[in-house]
């Protein structure tokens, strides 16, 4: 019986990445800052957390030892290392650091095309196309139309959007377009159906994500995203190893925003929910229905939307001792032959300038009973991930990367 689990931790980079000066990012380290301002006081919260960063079970799988593989930083957690686990860090070979890219990379399919993006310009958008959003969308216009971050907007244009009608449409450094709509003003479905005829729209500009940000409140003082977001990704150019699984009949359960961000494309089962601990539940029913030759995939999304963005070094540091307890009962329900993988697409440390994700390797750590465990090292691209999991399910090798089981003592299960 071979099963796998694997755990994306939305942004939580640890630092290190060869290529960080091209994006602005030399020097960030999501965990490192975050564990620092802990140790230094700078990251209390009355009601929330205080004190150093504590993460115990995370730093049992070699959390701490793969951040010092990223960036060479020293390790100042002394919890024991668990029998078969296994630590090491990967750096990206696909040119974004957004979601998409991370994702699609540690599933086996680097991205080597470049996305289309928009200016940082007002307007960001072109008109041709904010003149199609407008007819075929069937909206009155659009509010926004530059790069801000979404909570932001919301609070400029929320009230004038309830008396106008027109959709709030934003965007990032992100390849993406973002319509923020209020849920029952302008309502939910048909925000989304606007999103789907701008998915269409934005097809030729290589727009990774058309993102519906739904919020509810009347006034600026009240207004609050709801976890009704929904994301409309590009389809992977290439199979990934969801499809691969899939067509082998395998079951792919997708956590959270896995299923958006594959497009639907190998995915058997989509469980979401709103919040991390919400989504944990859903992740530990589906590791209780898995069975063999299955992977559980797990997007926890408020690391890097709640906190990264906000630049809320608190507020990340609270929700990973959070998930971190939670972790304990992922660590229980592990058996012989299955495999867990926590590790992250991308970083946005929380002490960085701006409002935006970061370039930074990611962790790899994770735990398999009855494997030998140990030092992974520095893995070329996330894609080790992705062919491990496929050698660990019994699947053939696919184009990119390289599996590490035999590393850390697993069988090829490959016939
Ligand atoms: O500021 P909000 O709306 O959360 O947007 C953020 O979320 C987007 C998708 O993850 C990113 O492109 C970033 O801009
Ligand atoms: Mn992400
Ligand atoms: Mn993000």
């Amino acid at each position: 019986m071979a099963r796998a689990f694997l755990f994306v931790l939305d942004s939580f980079g640890i630092g290190g990445a060869a290529d960080a000066e091209r994006y602005g990012d030399a020097g960030a380290n999501t965990f490192g800052h975050i564990a620092q301002a802990c140790a230094e006081g700078r990251a209390d919260r009355e009601g929330l957390r205080g004190g150093p960063l504590a993460v115990p079970n995370m730093v049992s799988l070699g959390l701490a030892h793969a951040a010092r593989t990223a960036a060479g930083l020293p390790i100042s957690f002394d919890a024991p290392l668990l029998a078969s686990s296994f630590h090491g860090a990967a750096q990206e070979v696909s040119s974004g650091k957004d979601t998409p890219s991370g994702h699609w990379e540690i599933a086996g399919l680097p991205v080597r095309f470049d996305w289309g993006y928009f200016p940082d310009t007002v307007p960001a958008f072109p008109a041709e196309l904010t003149g199609a959003i407008i007819r075929e969308g069937k909206v009155p216009g659009i509010l926004g139309n530059c790069h801000a971050p979404g909570t932001e907007i919301i609070e400029r244009f929320g009230e004038e959007h309830i008396r106008i009608g027109k959709p709030i449409c934003y965007t990032s450094v992100d390849s993406v377009l973002q319509i923020a709509a209020h849920e029952t003003h302008f309502g939910l479905e048909r925000l989304y159906e606007l999103c789907l005829t701008v998915r269409r729209l934005v097809d030729p500009l290589k727009i990774g994500r058309v993102i519906a940000r739904p919020f509810v409140g009347e006034t600026r003082a009240t207004f609050q995203r709801t976890h009704n977001r929904r994301d409309y990704a590009v389809p992977p150019p290439e199979p990934t190893l969801l499809d691969r699984l899939t067509e082998r009949g395998s079951k792919v359960v997708a956590i959270g925003k896995i299923g958006d961000i594959f497009a639907h494309r190998g995915i058997s089962e989509v469980r979401k929910a709103g919040g991390n601990m919400a989504m944990f539940d859903k992740a530990l029913g589906a590791m209780d229905d898995a069975g063999d030759g299955d992977l559980v995939f797990a997007n926890f999304v408020d690391f890097d939307t709640e906190f990264g963005h906000r630049r809320d070094v608190a507020g990340y540091a609270g929700a990973l001792e959070a998930f971190d307890r939670r972790l304990a009962e992922a660590l229980s329900r592990i058996g012989q032959g299955d495999l867990l993988i926590l590790t992250a697409d991308h970083g946005n440390d929380p002490t960085w300038r701006g409002t935006d994700h970061t370039r930074e390797r990611i962790p790899v750590i994770g735990i398999g009973p009855g494997l030998k465990g140990g030092d992974i090292g520095l893995r070329p691209t996330f894609a080790d991930i992705g062919e491990t999991v496929a050698d660990h399910l019994g699947l053939a090798p696919g184009r990119h990367g390289s599996s590490f089981l035999a590393t850390i003592g697993g069988h090829a299960r490959t016939a």
